[in-house]
């Protein structure tokens, strides 16, 4: 190694409870700095082929522990990632560029909490059974494990939604093989050093890292992975549908929003105001969650549009490692200049951008000025019509605008392909039921955002995917069911 040039981190696969390195390998940057740091392996077809190996001679072992038995390992895991909670926030922070104190606060203690909560949830499931007495016979279901399934995640969340997937998955007794986002693969593979240690059998949990095209179409296509679980892009998602087709794989996916703030005029401004910019913003707008449409009823528009304004201004940009941040830096090169292109398409449509990109100056430090960072953004006297009011931007970019009336806002909030969350604020109860029911969301959130009860079901509808994911959801979709008829 060259004097002053630092050694970057070498990440392996981990497969049937080794670490193996590749053949291949791809530059992952800190996005805060825009330097590469990190090689990923690229693995592929091979790595694919050596994990289903691994995963398939652990599977009969694994799937026969009682689930008292496989929720003390998912508790010692949990306790592993809680004991290493802070070098997991300090990775997943330097990877991803979300800040420092959102991974400590979120991501590692929800990734923890992925473990504790299906440790737990596992030994509560019952079965059916009913009788036909008339013909002396009863009738019972059981249900057991899928057999190898096949885990995607994207970079946004990295841990928190991986383990989201891996912890229901291997509680009902599957084994599986992870693939993790290309981009934010870090603290996957320290999650495989905690593994053992957890006593998670070799060969139970197998993470293979690499690109979509290549190692994640060689899970998705292969014959004996027959439970395939996403969430990403509705583009990749498609792809995965038509890949698993052949096989009639059963599929989870977990998609994009474009997702409405509906605010009435009765709203209590002091705490929507601070919400709705964390739900436009929080994680640099990068989660599939994220407010991207507020909604103002006619007779606050002015009001809350001035003190939203106020309010995202202090919204500060810094180093993800800066205490006084809020936000940090975008995932990529890439999808940076994909989000500053849809603000660039509605100024040229005619809209006002009142704060943010190409309106405010950003201040980094020298060593951060080759980041992906930019300003949260406000976008308003914007059509529905437009691309920004349409597509998933997928970053800290938001549009406001004004709604007359209840029927019209609900019309205007369902006219998007997508259907995964919504928020609404009033005071009115019996309006939130009411506009509650009839938005086309598989998750509304009145008066707050992004509470989670893990127990119940989460996903989304229309183009905002297929399946939900929680206690029972994720343990119907990770078991086959089966009903036993018994004459007696
Ligand atoms: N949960 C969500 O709603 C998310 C939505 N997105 C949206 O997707 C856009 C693009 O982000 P990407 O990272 O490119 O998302 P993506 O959908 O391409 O990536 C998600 C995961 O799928 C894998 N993947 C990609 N192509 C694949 C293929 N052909 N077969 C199997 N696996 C494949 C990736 O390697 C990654 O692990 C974002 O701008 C955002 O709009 C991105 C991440 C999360
Ligand atoms: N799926 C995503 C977020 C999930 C959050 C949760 O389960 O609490 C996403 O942003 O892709």
């Amino acid at each position: 190694m060259a004097a002053g040039k630092k050694e970057l981190l070498m990440l392996e696969n981990f497969i049937g409870g080794k670490f193996l390195p590749c053949s291949s390998y791809i530059d992952s940057y800190d996005p805060s700095t825009g330097e590469v740091y990190c090689k990923v392996p690229n693995s592929g077809k091979e790595e694919i082929e050596a994990a289903v190996g691994a995963a398939r001679e652990a599977f009969p072992a694994w799937s026969s522990w009682s689930p008292q038995e496989r929720s003390v390992v998912l508790n010692r895991l949990a306790d592993l990632v809680e004991q290493s909670l802070e070098e997991l926030a300090q990775a997943e922070s330097k990877d991803q560029g979300k800040t420092l104190s959102l991974a400590r606060t979120m991501d590692i203690p929800r990734a923890a909490q992925n473990f504790r909560f299906f440790a737990s949830s596992i030994l509560h499931h019952t079965t059916e059974c009913t009788q036909m007495d008339h013909l002396s016979c009863m009738h019972y279901t059981v249900r057991t494990p899928v057999g190898i399934a096949g885990l995607i995640s994207p970079w946004n969340l990295p841990l928190y939604l991986l383990t989201w997937k891996i912890a229901p998955a291997i509680a009902a007794g599957n084994t599986v093989i992870a693939k993790p986002s290309e981009l934010t693969s870090v603290t996957a593979w320290m999650l495989c050093k905690l593994v053992d240690k957890a006593g998670v059998p070799p060969g139970v949990i197998n993470i293979v890292f690499g690109t979509g095209p290549r190692v994640g179409e060689a899970l998705v296509s292969h014959p004996e992975v027959p439970v395939i679980s996403f969430t990403g892009s509705q583009p990749t998602a498609e792809r995965i549908t038509q890949l698993s087709a052949p096989h009639c794989k059963k599929l989870s996916l977990e998609l994009g929003g474009k997702n409405p703030a509906i605010i009435f005029e009765d709203a209590n401004l002091e705490e929507c105001i601070p919400a709705t910019v964390r739900s436009s913003f929080a994680n640099q707008g990068e989660i599939c969650l994220c407010t991207s449409r507020i909604f103002v009823q006619k007779s606050i528009y002015s009001e809350f549009l001035k003190r939203f304004v106020e309010a995202t201004r202090k919204w500060k940009v810094g180093m993800p490692s800066d205490p006084s941040a809020s936000m940090g830096a975008l995932i990529s090169k890439t999808h940076l200049e994909k989000v500053r292109s849809y603000v660039m398409k509605a100024r040229a449509e005619g809209a006002q951008i009142l704060c943010g990109e190409g309106v405010d100056q950003l201040s980094l430090p020298l060593r951060n000025q080759a980041g992906y960072f930019m300003l949260p953004t406000v976008i308003t006297d914007v059509k529905d019509e437009s691309c920004c009011m349409k597509e998933e931007i997928f970053g800290p970019v938001t549009c406001v605008v004004p709604f007359d009336t209840e029927e019209d806002v609900i019309k205007r909030a369902n006219s998007v392909k997508y259907g995964l969350a919504a928020t609404v604020w009033s005071s009115n109860v019996s309006r939130i039921h009411r506009v509650a029911k009839k938005l086309q969301a598989g998750l509304v959130w009145t008066n707050c955002w992004l509470i989670r009860e893990l127990n119940l079901p989460f996903g989304g509808m229309k183009s905002s995917g297929i399946g939900r994911e929680g206690a029972k959801d994720s343990y119907d979709f990770f078991t086959e069911i089966k009903t036993i008829t018994v004459k007696h």
